[in-house]
């Protein structure tokens, strides 16, 4: 799915105006086709029709909206919540309405009337704003807002629910929330980013005339991950290969208590078709994992008393690096002093991928600097609360701006950063984000970040680039949980459920 930012979606509009697609036509375009969308979902004869609109050009869309619905057959009202329109189109189109029975009520001075008619609407179209809104909703847009959220009824917002940015997926607190939004030609951020994207309720992208010849050649910086862009980075086994052509992970995990989290990042590893794993762990907890991990290879690290690695344990990593085509760090691992040394060591030292997850990312907090100092790629896979203990903000704060926070982290340490949660968000070390779409809530359990890790780790051990691997790992690890939840239930499907749907993922995409 295409995704553009608001200036690009300008750029777009002021090609297709330069070559006879006039703006005029475009706000037609849209109007109609969210009209049709409407109506393709509710039959619009004699039901109760609010439109609220905005003095943009979003608000044009609505008045648009409402000339449609009005023509067939419903009773609308329209609802200026910040005055008359400013727009030359947008003035155009509220001067049909004017014609036709359709009466006009200002929000705030015919509050009473509003009232009345918000207890017995059906339809309520929200073209407040659109990919034009910036800041916070202002008084009289957060009470029209609010007053939307408050109605029974079925509410669609024109090309993005009002309150939300266009751009970094941020929302206001109080920003409409749609059961539909009908996005104009293109996805916009907000649509697949959260917090915006829970705003939108469904979203349907409508074509309004624009030739793809006036987008193509604009940077694509919000990519969609698709089925396409995964197989495609994923390379067919070629015929003559052997266990050395898929590459060897040597992978840092597990501590007294923690085993589940190594073996769940070993077996994500394998069944992403990794040559050879080999699990380094505290030696005592070796013969533990070599009971179920039947096709790995281990090597025994000197542990502490707490039964996790010891720093001294670095010895035996130094040579090991060396051999192996990529490093997973962190899964079960613990966090003190001696594994937090073991993580430097291994970050200053690993001229291969690296791939720092959970209690490596733990480490990482005690000093952060060390990242620049990292002798290879990195990848890091946080949670949401590794990644605030990280940055030292508040979980609540960084989840309201992921774009603002992922970006500015992957850039300054020069890293790829998934930011793990819903709708997964892979940010590239330059400006690009990819979005991942699926998954869901059943996995949010101990157990599915390992098996990401081992997934993600697994693919840069086979040399797909880092950036890729990130990309096609959360992409499989959700894909194969919406299967594995279709078959279990997301509420009895475990993380180790997924390696089974995994397969069958691999098998339909003949890999
Ligand atoms: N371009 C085209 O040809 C086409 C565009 N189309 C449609 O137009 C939409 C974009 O239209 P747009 O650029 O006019 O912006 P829009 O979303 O209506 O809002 C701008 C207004 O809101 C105001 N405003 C902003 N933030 C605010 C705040 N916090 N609190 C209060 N006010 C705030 C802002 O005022 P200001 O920034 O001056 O304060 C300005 O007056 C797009 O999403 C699509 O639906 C389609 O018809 C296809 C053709
Ligand atoms: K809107």
């Amino acid at each position: 799915m295409r995704i553009v930012t608001s200036s690009q979606m300008k750029q777009i509009e002021q090609r297709a105006d330069q070559n006879g697609l006039f703006y005029y036509d475009m706000m037609e375009n849209a109007g109609t086709a969210a009209a049709n969308s409407i109506m393709s979902k509710i039959s619009p004869r004699d039901k109760r029709v609010l439109v609220y609109a905005g003095k943009g050009n979003n608000g044009g869309d609505g008045f648009v909206v409402a000339r449609l619905l009005f023509q067939a057959g419903a009773k609308v009202k329209v609802v200026l919540v910040d005055g008359e329109p400013v727009t030359e189109d947008a003035a155009a189109n509220f001067d049909l309405l004017h014609d036709l029975e359709i009466g006009v009520l200002d929000f705030l001075n015919d509050e009473p009337q509003l009232q009345v008619l918000l207890r017995d609407v059906d339809i309520i179209v929200d073209a407040i704003y659109g990919t034009g809104f910036h800041g916070a909703l202002r008084k009289t847009a957060r009470l029209a807002a609010r007053s939307i959220n408050g109605a029974i009824a079925a509410v669609f917002s024109l090309d993005l629910p009002s309150g939300v940015n266009s751009d970094n997926g941020e929302s206001d607190k109080d920003a409409v929330q749609a059961d539909f939004t009908i996005a104009f030609d293109s996805l916009k951020p907000a649509h697949l980013i959260y917090p915006a994207a829970g705003r939108c309720g469904a979203v349907e992208c409508a074509e309004i005339g624009i030739v793809p010849q006036w987008r193509t050649d604009l940077p694509r910086t919000f990519l969609h991950i698709t089925p396409e862009m995964v197989m495609e980075a994923i390379p067919e086994r070629p015929v003559d290969s052997h266990k050395g052509t898929f590459g060897k992970l040597l992978n840092i995990s597990s501590s007294l208590g923690m085993t589940g989290a190594a073996k769940l990042s070993v077996l994500g590893a394998q069944r992403v078709g990794t040559g050879l794993v080999t699990l380094a762990a505290p030696r005592s907890l070796i013969s533990l994992h070599a009971a179920s991990l039947t096709e790995a290879v281990f090597l025994p690290l000197i542990e502490n008393e707490a039964g996790t690695v010891a720093r001294t344990a670095a010895v035996q990593l130094g040579p090991k690096l060396e051999q192996s085509s990529a490093c997973l760090i962190g899964c079960g691992l613990s966090n003190n002093d001696d594994t937090a040394a073991v993580v430097e060591f291994v970050v200053k030292n690993a001229k291969c991928p690296l791939l720092i997850d959970a209690d490596g990312i733990n480490a990482l907090g005690r000093n952060i600097d060390i990242l620049s100092e990292a002798a290879g790629p990195v990848v890091l896979t946080p949670h949401p609360a590794e990644l605030a203990r990280l940055l030292n903000v508040e979980t609540e704060d960084l989840l309201a701006h992921r774009v603002k926070y992922g970006r500015a982290f992957a850039q300054k340490y020069n890293l790829t950063l998934v930011f793990k949660g819903a709708h997964t968000l892979v940010f590239a070390p330059d400006e690009r984000v990819f979005i991942n779409t699926t998954g869901n809530n059943g996995l949010a359990k101990g157990g599915s970040g390992d098996l990401l890790a081992g997934m993600i780790a697994g693919l840069m051990a086979q040399g797909i680039p880092p950036l890729q691997s990130a990309m096609c790992g959360v992409w499989l690890h959700g894909a194969a949980a919406d299967r594995c939840a279709d078959r279990l239930s997301k509420t009895a499907m475990l993380p180790s459920d997924i390696l089974t749907d995994l397969c069958g993922l691999f098998r339909e995409y003949n890999r």
